[in-house]
């Protein structure tokens, strides 16, 4: 699909919505400079009552002294000349509060620079990039949440009860940027918190309720990630009744979403745009659509069904966010065309690994050296729960027999097997029940196992960013890790780009890989033999 026509689908039936800019309206009326932060909050109901009694008594005060002084009043200063001695007074009550007005504007300016500064201090010390005009400062805490946006408590009560103490970096900045009511493409490091920073502002701002209008949907690559964001979902917004639905297999092809009450829908994009065409899906009251792991998402094949889901979802105030570990070039600037008024959020450095894992590369030489390292490797240290990725599903299995020979307690998960057996194996590895899960591309984005030692790149990764997304099932949430990477002769001439992310990560590696030619190419996959060692043996 061509950029251009996505661009314009995607802006398709939209209109300038006042009421989402009517701070930007605001500001043009006045002329005034934009501030880089948001306005300072309105002061709570009771003060502000206070202050308008005060008003009015001044109000009244002076009202006095116009009437009983109009020496008060400089001839010739009204506009209306002619006007009743009562008029010029009326207008010189108007007039003589300009002090206080100057007063109070100088304190909400100086008020205002006051939230940049801290704003900048917060997002230099979390290592927050913007760009993008007015954005909102990000949240110093949780309980900013309630003061700032007036979040529900039973939401923070859901987070402290879950040990989410404060929040992390890409949710301190995504999060008072969606709340806001503007759309934002994120790029934070895996592991680093990103589903609660698009979950936590739908949480907050839709309303349960109401049949066959779904208010959010968010679309993920795989089935799996898509089962997995439902169940956080669920576990967010516990204690509400809101509606929060996986589409499945079998919802895409025979719901009936009329009649269902569905406030949230997660689903890969393929489903659901089957259901959009074949099951009459209603998506024109869509709120909030979010493309999480957004690279993947408009990766070919997938373009034209987003662009389908995107037209869908036509309510004008809709709110777009993408969320990713990695955004190239290309997707970013795609990205631009389609969003509206969007801010870009990076947390720390673009297409970066994640500093808690530690990252190894490993020459095997040939196919069969490495089965022997391993071997070997588990000889030394089995730290379960390891994740092993493959390049395809039949070396998928290939490996599996390989390991339940040796008695290792191994699952593997791909393509071939049903929805049901893969969440077992995922299971199973949460559980503790295998040690080492075999697994192919399908797990390599946004699957959260907290307690994943090692990573294991068995077969040599086709990019950096997958590199990034599959060592990225290690070291989440603030604990540490560890990637081995495997490399044989003929992934020598794609090292390069590896190379860079674990020097850009500072870890070492030998000075020749980072000064091998650049490759045209960005994507690497090879011809493996197969793994078969049984076979040879017997
Ligand atoms: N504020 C927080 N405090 C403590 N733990 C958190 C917090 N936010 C998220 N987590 C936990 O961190 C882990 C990683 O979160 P999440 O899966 O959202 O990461 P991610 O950035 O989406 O990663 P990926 O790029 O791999 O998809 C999860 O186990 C989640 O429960």
């Amino acid at each position: 699909m061509e950029k251009t026509s996505l661009s314009s689908a995607l802006f398709a039936g939209t209109r300038f919505d006042r009421k989402r800019f009517a701070g930007d309206i605001a500001r043009f009326r006045k002329g005034g400079p934009v501030p880089e932060a948001a306005p300072p909050p309105p002061a709570p109901e009771k003060k502000r009552k206070r202050k308008s009694k005060n008003n009015a008594k001044k109000k009244n005060k002076k009202k006095k002294r116009a009437d009983g002084a109009p020496s008060d009043v400089v001839e010739g200063f009204s506009v209306f000349k002619g006007a009743e001695l009562k008029d010029a007074a009326d207008d010189a009550v108007e007039v003589e509060p300009r002090k206080d007005e100057d007063t109070e504007a100088e304190r909400r300016r100086k008020e205002a620079e006051r939230e940049i500064e801290r704003a900048a201090i917060l997002r230099k010390r979390f290592d927050i990039h913007i760009s993008g005009h007015n954005v909102p400062a990000p949240l110093e805490s949780f309980e900013e949440l309630v003061s700032r946006y007036g979040c529900d408590s039973y939401l923070v009560g859901n987070l402290s009860k879950l040990g989410f103490q404060e929040p992390t970096p890409i949710q301190r900045q995504a999060i008072s940027i969606l709340l806001s009511g503007r759309e934002c493409f994120a790029c934070a490091p895996t592991g680093s918190g990103k589903t609660l920073a698009f979950l936590l502002p739908i949480l907050m701002k839709i309303k349960p309720g109401s049949k066959g209008a779904v208010k959010a949907v968010i679309l993920c690559p795989t089935r799996e990630l898509a089962a997995q964001t439902t169940r956080e979902c669920k576990k967010f917004a516990k204690g509400r009744k809101f509606s929060i639905k996986l589409v499945t297999k079998d919802l895409s092809q025979d719901g009936n979403f009329k009649d269902m009450h569905c406030d949230i829908l997660v689903s890969t994009p393929l489903r659901l745009n089957h259901a959009i065409q074949k099951r009459d899906l209603d998506l024109s009251r869509v709120e909030y659509l979010v493309l999480d792991e957004s690279d993947k998402l408009f990766e070919l094949g997938f373009v034209e069904v987003i662009d389908s889901v995107v037209k869908a979802c036509s309510n004008p105030s809709i709110i777009r966010s993408l969320f990713s570990a990695t955004l190239p070039e290309t997707i970013e600037s795609l990205a631009r065309t389609i969003m509206h008024d969007a801010v870009r959020v990076i947390v720390g450095r673009k297409n970066s690994a994640s500093s808690l894992i530690k990252q190894r590369l490993i020459f095997t030489g040939t196919e069969r050296g490495k089965l022997i390292a391993l071997r070997q490797s588990f000889a030394e240290s089995l730290n379960p729960p390891v994740l092993i990725f493959v390049q395809s599903k039949e070396r998928a299995k290939e490996l599996y027999k390989e390991l339940a020979f040796d008695d290792i307690r191994a699952d593997v998960i791909h393509g071939d097997l049903s929805e049901e057996q893969r969440e077992d194996a995922v299971d199973n590895l949460r559980a503790g029940k295998s040690w080492v899960l075999i697994a192919t591309e399908v797990l390599a984005r946004g699957m959260d196992f907290k307690g994943v030692n090692c990573v294991i790149n068995y077969d040599f990764p086709e990019s950096a960013s997958a590199y990034i997304h599959r060592i990225g099932r290690s070291g989440r949430a603030g604990r540490s890790g560890e990637a081995i990477t495997f490399f044989t002769e003929e992934d020598k001439p794609f090292l390069r780009n590896i190379a860079n992310v674990l020097v850009s990560s500072g870890c070492e590696v030998p000075s020749w890989m980072v000064a091998l030619p650049k490759l045209k190419s960005r994507k690497h996959r090879v011809d493996r033999d197969h793994i078969s060692f049984l076979t040879d043996e017997e």
